[in-house]
């Protein structure tokens, strides 16, 4: 029996208000329960414009997301304790400790107290961060920063973990930790959406993809179906093949 859908995009298009042409044009996916799914593309294909409408930051010009928990759709309100989004941006106050940060964040989400100390100190230790914890975030490493931004993304234990380019600048240490913890989520039985332009990464690590570009699909199933179907050893030449050597400027 297929998975059942989790994250159903119906015909979704985005024209941002000062824009000429769609930063997407009517973008159909379904997205499973459990799957590791990534939308790859290149720069301005159109990544973050979805991410950010599939977490309700940014409406679609057009078009329908709807979410399913058990079958029933989910309304807009309880999504937000369903999802968790670490952005491609840091997402935490530099003045502030990680345990500060995330005891904020924790709280925005109505966490009772003995819950979110708990899961706090649970992260702190298993993103390696126990030993900072009470350093201000402004004076950690880039790697480190990264580690704090995916907790503070998941400290509310959601069960739909979208990642916008989670491990870029990070040394391989940090990208090895981060992406062994995501998995580690995804066998607990997390549903990941994740963008990255590190493609051997993102092969590793992906059962399912949509390539984007130009705002638009241009491939879109398993990884290894993908690769068979066109005939490539790997997602990179899978990419060049499909959307060229142009600069996207
Ligand atoms: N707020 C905005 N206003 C106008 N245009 C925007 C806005 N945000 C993004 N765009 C445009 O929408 C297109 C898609 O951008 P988006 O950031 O979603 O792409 P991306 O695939 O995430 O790119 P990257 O890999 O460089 O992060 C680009 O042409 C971009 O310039």
């Amino acid at each position: 029996m297929a998975d059942p859908v989790c994250i159903a995009i119906e015909d979704v298009s985005k024209r941002y208000a000062s824009a000429q042409e769609n930063s997407l044009s009517d973008i159909s996916l379904n997205i499973s329960k459990s799957d590791v799914y990534g939308l790859l593309g290149p720069n301005g294909a159109g990544k973050t414009s979805l991410i950010s409408i599939l977490c309700g930051i940014i409406p679609p010009t057009s078009g329908e997301v709807t979410y399913y928990l058990d079958g029933q759709a989910v309304s807009n309100r309880a999504r937000k304790q369903l999802i968790g989004f670490v952005p491609q941006e840091y997402a935490f106050y530099q003045e502030l400790t990680p345990r500060q940060n995330l005891d904020y964040f924790g709280a925005l989400y109505n966490m009772p107290s003995g819950k979110l100390r708990e899961r706090r100190e649970h992260l702190l230790e298993v993103l390696g961060l126990g030993k900072a914890a009470d350093r201000k975030v402004g004076t950690f490493s880039g790697g480190m920063k990264r580690r704090v931004n995916l907790a503070i993304g998941i400290i509310h234990e959601p069960q739909i973990l979208f990642l916008d380019e989670p491990t870029v600048g990070v040394d391989v240490q940090s990208r090895n930790a981060i992406i062994r913890y995501l998995e580690l989520l995804n066998e607990q039985g997390t549903t990941i959406i994740y963008t990255s332009h590190h493609l051997s990464e993102a092969e590793a690590f992906c059962r399912h993809i949509a390539l984007i570009d130009h705002g638009k699909v241009i491939a879109e199933g398993a990884m290894e179906n993908l690769k068979a179907v066109h005939q490539v050893p790997s997602l990179h030449d899978l990419f060049i093949k499909l959307t060229g050597e142009e600069y996207r400027d």
